[in-house]
């Protein structure tokens, strides 16, 4: 009606008006029908020449296979899902193939553009280590309206070697280690506010989310580490604010471009409300940023030393720029990339790591004999007292590296419940090759322009021909060293933070916070997951929940990374 309204303000008739309206209504439908239909031909052609591919059809794509394959999933599942079912079931969807297609073609149209999966392990290999390609265009306009893509993540070529260069400075195992007295300030945060909800005297404390609790955490933490110490208490009174502007715009970020939501992604109020956020940011990160540049420039000492804080790394780059004469510092480009990469860490590093921690202490409580070893490590290694294990490690901070099971139990958690994984874009005249053994050696499968190439980490680590007891919570295959020893992990196999030149510049700070975190927590409380007092609490007690490979805990979510279910509803008591 506004439109209609708008057509005849412009001096148009009614009748003139819904013409144009026809007209543009029109010309919409035949543009998502004649793209429709390019991409389904795509499908029929990769079938003609021989690839394998599943049951297609005009009409609905894969959509129809997709749709039976979920069907008994919980309705909130992960996308994550879908290529693990795929491949448990690939001889059913596969029934012209002998051996596992290497990769897997996927037309979901009009709900997601064609994409390409690896279903075997070297394939993951040969887009991201063999050949890394670009990052896909459809993450770089998820970033957008975050970071305006001048951040790390969606920057490509010569740009991103440049500042994964300077920015891994920051991000080195040394400094991160270095850093470690610093950052337990948020760790130990993080514990006290569970220890105030622990129950007493062995009762059990009140249900409450615990990812609550992990993406403060992460947060913090994320912001703590980026600023440092002194930079980070300027920030402190406008955090608050700076992290609500920064959920609020990865709430409306929009995965996938889609008829679907083409009236959320275009809506005016959402574009306005990214803007404003946007313009919070600069507000409160600029004049800090400003500050911190303008002491680095006046003190030549500082400037000549190695960044211990990303934000001194990521000014001493910028001061590099400005003596090329490449950026002028006294405008709002070096704000602009400042802001774009602060909120692409938060972004990468927040809900990841959240929901990693939870994983592992998910398990942790369904494995007493592991958590058992995994206290003894710490008793070990730390000291009998668990009330000073932060004192031990403020006056130690390597002794993290020495928590070899500890490590070896998240690696395991990480492998059975992985989070997110990279999408790139195929690029024209590459193609991936069918790995020796595979039944396709030496198969070229067709992986040009137009494709969304998704690695498929989650279904990766399911893979039983690849990990032993696949579906086992068995930490100790991380300890094996004997690479003959079945369950030995497999090579390039654990890729949980990419693996390549673009693999995860956060990864060992992820490791490391996980890590204190579970110091701190496990020898002092007791978890366990509380879905009945959940239900109670909604009114849900009897009724039919969700629930998938047995677990009330599952990866939920829409596309973004995935949430615990529920956020993970756990009760906590002091360990006796
Ligand atoms: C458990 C926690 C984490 C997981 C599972 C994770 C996973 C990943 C993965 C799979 C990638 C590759 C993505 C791609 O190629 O598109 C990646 C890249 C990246 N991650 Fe993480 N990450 C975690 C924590 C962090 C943290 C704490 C930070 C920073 C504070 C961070 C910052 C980044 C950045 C900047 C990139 C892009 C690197 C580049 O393109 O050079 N991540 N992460």
């Amino acid at each position: 009606m506004a439109l209609l309204a708008a057509i005849k303000d412009a001096g148009l008739g009614t009748r003139h008006a819904a013409l144009a309206i026809a007209f543009l209504l029109g010309s919409v439908i035949a543009h998502y029908l004649f793209r429709g239909y390019q991409v389904r031909k795509t499908f029929k052609d990769l079938e003609k020449q021989g690839i394998p591919i599943m049951k297609h059809s005009w009409i609905l794509g894969h959509l129809e296979i997709v749709g039976r394959l979920l069907k008994d999933l919980p309705s909130d599942a992960h996308g994550n899902y879908l290529p693990i079912l795929i491949l448990e079931n690939w001889r059913e969807l596969f029934p012209q193939c002998e051996n596992r297609p290497p990769v897997l073609y996927l037309d979901m149209w009009p709900f997601a553009q064609p994409f390409l999966l690896p279903l075997l392990l070297p394939i993951a290999v040969q887009f991201t280590q063999d050949h890394s390609l670009p990052k896909a265009h459809e993450q770089n306009k998820i970033l957008q309206p975050l970071t305006k893509n001048k951040d790390l993540s969606t920057m490509d070529g010569n740009e991103w070697k440049v500042w994964r260069k300077r920015l891994n400075v920051g991000f080195s195992i040394q400094n991160i280690t270095n850093r470690i007295p610093d950052m337990l300030d948020e760790v130990e945060k993080f514990y006290d506010k569970l220890e105030a909800k622990a129950g007493r005297n062995g009762e059990w404390g009140p249900v409450f989310q615990m990812e609550l609790q992990t993406t403060k955490l992460a947060m913090d933490m994320i912001f703590r580490f980026f600023f440092g110490k002194q930079v980070h208490a300027r920030l402190a009174h406008v955090q608050p604010a700076l992290e609500d502007a920064v959920m609020d715009t990865i709430r409306r970020f929009v995965f996938f471009h889609h008829i679907g939501n083409f009236l959320v992604e275009h809506s005016p109020w959402r574009k306005f409300k990214l803007w404003k956020n946007y313009q919070t940011l600069m507000a409160g990160l600029g004049p800090v940023l400003q500050q911190r540049l303008g002491e680095l420039t006046a003190d030549d000492k500082s400037r000549a030393k190695v960044a211990d804080t990303v934000v001194d790394a990521l000014i001493q780059g910028v001061m590099e720029d400005r003596d090329a004469g490449l950026v002028n510092t006294s405008d709002r480009d070096f704000l602009e990339l400042a802001v774009g990469q602060v909120g692409m860490f938060i972004f990468a590093g927040h809900d990841t790591t959240a929901s990693a921690i939870c994983w592992v202490l998910h398990l942790l409580s369904k494995h007493p004999e592991v958590l058992e070893k995994v206290r003894a490590e710490h008793d070990a290694v730390l000291g009998p007292d668990p009330n000073a294990a932060a004192s031990v490690l403020r006056a130690k901070p390597e002794l993290i590296n020495a928590l070899t099971y500890t490590n070896a139990v998240m690696k395991e958690a990480m492998r059975v419940h992985t989070n997110v994984g990279t999408m790139r874009r195929g690029e024209p005249g590459f193609y991936l090759t069918g790995p020796a053994g595979s039944g396709y050696d030496g198969v070229k499968f067709p992986c040009g322009e137009g494709w969304v190439v998704w690695d498929n980490t989650f279904a990766l680590h399911r893979d039983p021909e690849q990990w032993p007891r696949v579906h086992e919570f068995i930490p100790e295959r991380f300890l094996i060293t004997d690479e003959n020893d079945p369950m030995h992990p497999p090579k390039n196999g654990w890729r949980f933070f990419e693996l390549g030149p673009r693999n995860c510049i956060g990864q060992h700070l992820a490791m490391v916070e996980i890590k204190m975190a579970l110091v701190l927590v496990l020898r002092r409380l007791d978890l366990e997951a509380a879905w009945d007092e959940w239900d109670a609490k909604r009114a849900l007690k009897g009724k039919k929940t969700p629930m998938i490979w047995g677990d009330r805990c599952y990866h939920a979510g829409g596309e973004s990374p995935p949430h615990v279910k529920d956020h993970m509803p756990v009760r906590i008591r002091l360990r006796q």
